[in-house]
């Protein structure tokens, strides 16, 4: 067995690992990178981008309808699923390319095999022995489904990714992100599609009326939506699939049935055990703001602590940990607070900050002010659509600090990044009135309200 002595030991090439073992070595740290699957982890292979490459798809798919609407002379045209699926894999082929080469130019030894502890300051892979003096555990997270009668019928968004035309009828379990992205997606690439909540509404960890609001652009776009539907068992029948619910109720007649009720942390054959490091109750490993674990050396990023499982956080929780551990800044870690994300549904959602039910309960009634606004964009109107663009500001105090700012329509996934920095540096009310706005866009309502 070949046996080497590293600084850092990295399990996993997704986001956190990639994060931490290049600022690392960057910073002279002696760093091997263990990944037995393809480099980048779900972001890049099955999650962030191949989806957005789809959201873009679908993207273009409505805009023919709207080209159509304004007077142009064309007729929406199928895409060619297939052809469209060869340019994502060649995007993410050169994603590939290039993390490669940064671990040739900074250093990274990167070993294509699966790591597991043998102690807190060992890894075994099948061919080797590591000693290390710090160990990152960044193995991220996979889909769960229920255990339930049927529950390994049909797909999950890893699945999705292998399609290669839409499906003629699809039912989609869940109503958080993953459950509303696919679901615009395929309706907008032809599916008919049914999605079924569990709770009475969509993403319902966001301000309420986000999710109301895109329930009934959903809706509009033909999506059928059933909430406070709990899948009892899931069945295959002579014409695809069938969802028996709690009630006794049942819906049938699916080609493609997509389960997006959540994710796990991949944690089963590292043998933790060995390395004494802890799972809290939903079997996440329990890191703290340092992103340290109850084991000295031993850190966690990403996925695995389920934390706000976004690539951002995962990518800029491991540098900050790689500037403290070997960068010599001993105060460097992540603020969570006010970490801003879009959601791509059709149309997008922009969200930073608390949501009005959240600042109610954290700062009392009286303290909380909202200004909400809605309207029609331009384009929107020009062909003849109803769907409103609705954006909110929650403040708080006398000075209407913004805590919470939350948008959804067309355009929204590109406006919060900026109004994001201004949140959290601390933007009251008064600065959005007193920044003059850009006409005509969307963005200029949020300092007109
Ligand atoms: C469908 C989908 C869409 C998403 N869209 C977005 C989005 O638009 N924006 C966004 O910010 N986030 C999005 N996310 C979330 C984002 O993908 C994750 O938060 C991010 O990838 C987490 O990175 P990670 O490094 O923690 O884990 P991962 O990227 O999952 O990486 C973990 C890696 O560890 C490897 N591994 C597992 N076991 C071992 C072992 N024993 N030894 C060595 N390596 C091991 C795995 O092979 C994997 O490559 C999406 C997720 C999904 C599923
Ligand atoms: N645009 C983005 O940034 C993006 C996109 C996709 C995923 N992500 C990240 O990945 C994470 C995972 O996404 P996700 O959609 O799997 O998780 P999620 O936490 O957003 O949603 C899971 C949903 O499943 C529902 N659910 C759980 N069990 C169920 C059951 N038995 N029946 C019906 N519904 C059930 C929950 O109520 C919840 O709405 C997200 O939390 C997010 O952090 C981000």
């Amino acid at each position: 067995m070949a046996n080497g002595r590293y600084d850092l030991v990295v399990l996993g090439a997704g986001s956190a690992g990639i994060a931490m073992a290049v600022r690392s070595a960057r910073h002279g740290a002696k760093v091997a990178l263990l990944e037995p699957g393809a480099l980048g982890g779900t972001c890049v292979n099955v999650g962030c981008v191949p989806k957005k490459a789809m959201w873009f798809a679908a993207e273009l798919a409505e805009a023919q309808k709207t080209a159509r609407e304004v007077g142009f002379d064309v007729q929406p045209g199928a895409l060619r699923w297939p052809d469209f699926v060869a340019r994502r894999s060649a995007y993410i082929d050169n994603i590939h390319a290039a993390y490669r080469r940064r671990f040739d130019e900074v250093g990274v030894e990167l070993v294509a095999e699966p790591g597991r502890f043998l102690a807190s300051d060992r890894i075994a892979t099948p061919t080797r022995e590591l000693e290390a003096g710090h160990v990152l555990v960044a193995t991220g997270a996979r889909s769960q489904r229920e255990p339930i009668r049927g529950g390994e019928l049909g797909i999950d968004s890893d699945g999705f990714f292998a399609l290669r035309a839409a499906p003629r009828r699809v039912a989609i379990v869940g109503s958080g992100y993953i459950a509303v992205e696919l679901a615009g997606v395929l309706r907008a690439l032809g599916s008919d599609v049914s999605l079924f909540a569990r709770g009475e509404r969509l993403l319902s960890a966001f301000d309420h009326e986000l999710g109301d609001a895109l329930a009934e652009a959903m809706r509009a776009r033909g999506i059928e939506l059933a909430f406070g539907r709990k899948t009892a068992a899931a069945e295959r029948t002579a014409d695809g699939f069938a969802l028996r619910f709690a009630d006794g109720d049942v819906a049938d007649g699916f080609d493609e049935l997509i389960w997006a009720t959540g994710r796990h942390a991949v944690t089963s054959g590292l043998d933790l055990e060995r390395a004494g490091v802890a799972l809290d109750a939903k079997g996440f490993i329990v890191a703290d703001d340092w992103q340290d674990t109850n084991v000295a050396n031993v850190h966690a990023v990403g996925d695995v602590t389920g934390r706000l499982a976004l690539t951002p956080v995962a990518v800029a929780a491991s540098r900050r940990l790689a500037d403290r551990v070997f960068g010599g800044k001993a105060d460097a870690k992540l603020d969570y607070a006010n970490v801003p994300t879009v959601v791509f549904s059709h149309p997008p959602i922009g969200t930073v900050g608390l949501a009005e039910h959240a600042a109610r309960a954290l700062h009392g009634d009286a303290a909380v002010k909202v200004y909400r606004n809605q309207f029609r964009p331009m384009l929107t109107a020009l062909a003849h659509g109803s769907e409103k663009t609705r954006m909110k500001l929650v403040c708080v105090g006398e000075d209407e600090r913004i805590v919470g700012l939350h948008m959804i329509g067309i355009g929204a996934d590109e406006i919060l990044q900026g109004f994001a920095v201004a949140v959290k540096m601390g933007a009251r009310k008064a600065d959005f009135d007193a920044t003059v706005a850009i006409h005509p866009t969307s963005a200029e309502e949020l300092v007109l309200m």
